[in-house]
């Protein structure tokens, strides 16, 4: 008897590969998580720390859409490290400012949460059938990630060529841009700022990371010369080994941080690379693409044995290997700070996103001409869909959009520093609580300047600070003012925005959140970026830190924290969704319209021309469907909120340059800042 083909739901799989940890999310039509399983990595501190509580069991269930629980399917996993010496932790912090990660164990993460969600979508399906409802199909696969971060592998063997990978906040490389310092023209710094939208005098970026390995690691040394040495951020690393080593391939949004790509090609540039002495006929570079479209079908590299891997119980290799026969694709790669711009329907020009991620970034979509910063905001790339339609205001959604960033070195990784290495709280959800004990800082400012600073000052010279400590402070001022310095830094970046959307210069002593100035912006679209400050991220979970947040932006900027918990990670399912050529062809939505209507209206439909009823019958759907949806507003005073601000721009300027000052070698004088900043 031939077998009745059985009706199917289709969901999009995410990979979303941060700096502390990995998930896999098994997305529907309303952006619900229907499968979820994340690791949070180990740390080489985290034997310190203390056992993790169990999450308690009195929330209540939570359902898909179609009327499933899926609470069971949603698992976070601390790393096991009890066997420390066969797997080493997945984060390492070897010496004061150096951060690895072990590119093998983010592939052993990735597949352990993809074969983890693989089985609880079976379990799924099996309830499905028995209720002879449509079970749920992987349509397609999306890929974002930590970007920067560097990796370097053979090509004859695809094995890492050391153990490690430098993560984007690893300032090993300070070296190198202190002696550019000293010799690069500045006609010269300008034309590669204006090339690839970076400062080049930072820590931050793939090329000098890259210098560094090619210096000073003999092995990488060695196969560079001989042409074997392939080299790549996260996203590249991991579609090279899901594709059994098909693709060897990158992302705009990727590649546009390596510092090797210039804003106006999207291709690599001969000057660039000659300029940080890389010999393109000697090294392998990844292939640039947009950021959906066809990257591969996912299949598993032999760089790792699965059977050999006491990781993978055999259920998980089964249920691996079993859907590498089904012939998915992996359609959209963004690095993850564009993913959660697209994930945060951030789509348009003059929309914007924060996330409080392990750093935090503000990208602001700027459309689809560059725009260089003139105060220290860098030029990225905040997606590229080239099979989407403009739409009927002309957008070209189909074109690469270009966004204003500004990156925060240090955010929910103060939070881990206060938890792993101070021990003042068992988990990061502490922070908050702890904070809000006191109703201020009690005079304390913390500069939390870990790796220098990165938006806007760029000073990698600059270290982390704890000042107006007295007898008084408690570790609740402590924590308060940790938190409070990543909040002052988003303030710093906003400001700065608001003077690159002017267009004009502006006196960098006028503060520009504080004054009327900001109501001279003539179009309402870029008006709206600085009355609205839409915020995702893990950091941004915590109601208290939102509030402080807003007492620090003041009465100008009200904070709306993301409907989407997971804005990163349903940034990449979107992406995945838009490779389709035709509107029939994308599995989930038909266009960015879609998604709004279905993920946070929850399919309802907006009329033309919506009645206040209606207006306010699609808020309550939204609020209704999304409890993390909260909005902060200012409740600080103007006299309080302008003398903090002035302890934290005191106490900026004070952690700038520490290294320079303390170097004997070297009497040039204080922290100047960088480049980028007037
Ligand atoms: N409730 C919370 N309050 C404050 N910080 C938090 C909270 N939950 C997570 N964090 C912080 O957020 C970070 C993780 O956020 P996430 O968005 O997953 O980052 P990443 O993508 O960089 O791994 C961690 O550094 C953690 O300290
Ligand atoms: O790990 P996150 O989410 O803080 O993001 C890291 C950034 O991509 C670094 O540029």
């Amino acid at each position: 008897m031939p077998t009745a083909i059985r009706q199917t739901t289709p969901l999009i799989a995410s990979i979303d590969v941060g700096t502390t940890s990995s998930r896999v999310i098994l997305f529907d039509k309303f952006g619900k998580e229907v499968a979820k399983y994340q690791i949070e990595y180990s740390t080489s501190l985290t034997s310190v720390r203390e056992p993790i509580p169990k999450p308690s069991n009195t929330d209540g269930p939570i359902y898909s859409s179609v009327g499933m629980q899926i609470k069971e399917n949603e698992h976070l996993q601390i790393e096991d490290l009890h066997n420390v010496l066969k797997k080493p932790s997945t984060l390492n912090y070897p010496k004061p400012g150096w951060v690895e990660c072990n590119p093998i164990n983010l592939l052993i993460n990735v597949l352990q949460c993809f074969g983890s969600t693989l089985l609880a979508l079976n379990k799924l399906n099996d309830n499905l059938i028995h209720e002879d409802l449509p079970i749920y199909k992987i349509a397609s696969i999306g890929i974002t990630n930590m970007r920067e971060t560097t990796i370097v592998w053979s090509k004859k063997t695809g094995l890492p060529v050391i153990p490690y990978g430098v993560v984007w906040n690893d300032t090993r490389n300070a070296e190198i841009i202190n002696s550019l310092k000293k010799t690069v023209p500045n006609d010269v710094v300008t034309s590669i700022q204006e090339k690839t939208g970076l400062p080049l005098f930072s820590t931050y970026f793939s090329c000098s990371k890259l210098r560094w390995l090619i210096d000073n690691e003999p092995e990488v040394k060695k196969e560079y010369e001989a042409g074997n040495l392939m080299f790549g951020t996260v996203d590249t690393w991991l579609m090279a080994n899901l594709t059994k080593n098909k693709a060897f391939v990158t992302d705009v949004t990727n590649a546009c941080r390596t510092g090797f790509m210039n804003l106006d090609t999207l291709q690599y540039d001969e000057e660039l690379l000659k300029f940080w002495d890389i010999d393109s006929s000697k090294i392998n570079l990844p292939e640039i693409l947009p950021s959906s479209g066809q990257f591969g079908t996912f299949k598993i590299s032999d760089t790792i044995e699965l059977e050999d891997c006491e990781y993978f119980p055999k259920e998980i290799i089964d249920v691996l290997y079993d859907f590498c026969r089904s012939n998915v694709s992996i359609q959209g790669c963004l690095g993850d700070q564009s993913a959660s711009l697209v994930g945060q329907l951030a789509y348009k020009k003059g929309s914007a996103k924060c996330t409080y991620g392990t750093g935090c970034f503000l990208l602001y979509n700027v459309g689809t001409k560059k725009l260089l910063s003139r105060h220290g905001a860098l030029t990225t790339i905040g997606y590229w869909f080239p099979n989407l339609e403009p739409d009927d205001q002309d957008n070209d959604f189909n074109k690469p959009q270009f966004a204003l960033e500004g990156s925060i070195a240090v955010a929910g990784s103060v939070v881990q520093w206060l938890r792993d290495n101070l021990r003042l709280f068992p988990r990061a959800q502490d922070v908050g609580p702890l904070a809000n004990t006191v109703p201020d800082s009690g005079g304390v400012v913390f500069v939390p300047a870990f790796s220098g600073l990165f938006a806007p000052y760029w000073d990698s010279n600059a270290r982390a600070t704890i000042m107006g400590l007295s007898q008084y402070t408690t570790a609740s001022h402590i924590a308060r003012a940790a938190v409070e310095g990543v909040c002052f830094q988003c303030r710093a970046i906003l400001n700065a925005m608001t003077s690159d959307v002017f267009g004009k210069k502006t006196d960098p002593k006028v503060d520009l959140l504080e004054n009327n100035v900001v109501t001279e912006v003539t179009n309402a679209s870029e008006r709206k970026l600085f009355s609205t400050l839409c915020v995702d991220g893990g950091m941004s979970r915590s109601g208290e830190v939102m509030q402080i947040q807003a007492n620090i932006l003041g009465p100008r900027i009200k904070i709306r924290r993301s409907p989407v918990l997971e804005s990163t990670a349903l940034g990449a399912a979107i992406a995945a969704n838009m490779a389709g050529k035709t509107k029939e062809e994308r599995a989930l939505w038909k266009d960015f319209q879609d998604v709004k209507k279905y993920v946070f209206y929850s399919g309802h439909v907006p009329s033309k021309v919506m009645s206040t009823q209606e207006k306010i019958q699609r808020e309550d759907i939204l609020f209704d469907g999304h409890p993390n949806l909260q909005y902060f507003k200012s409740q600080s005073s103007d006299a309080d909120r302008r003398q903090h601000w002035k302890m934290w721009e005191t106490a900026v300027n004070r952690s700038k340059g520490w290294l320079t000052d303390i170097d004997v070698t070297n009497d040039s004088g204080t922290g100047t800042p960088e480049n980028g900043v007037e």
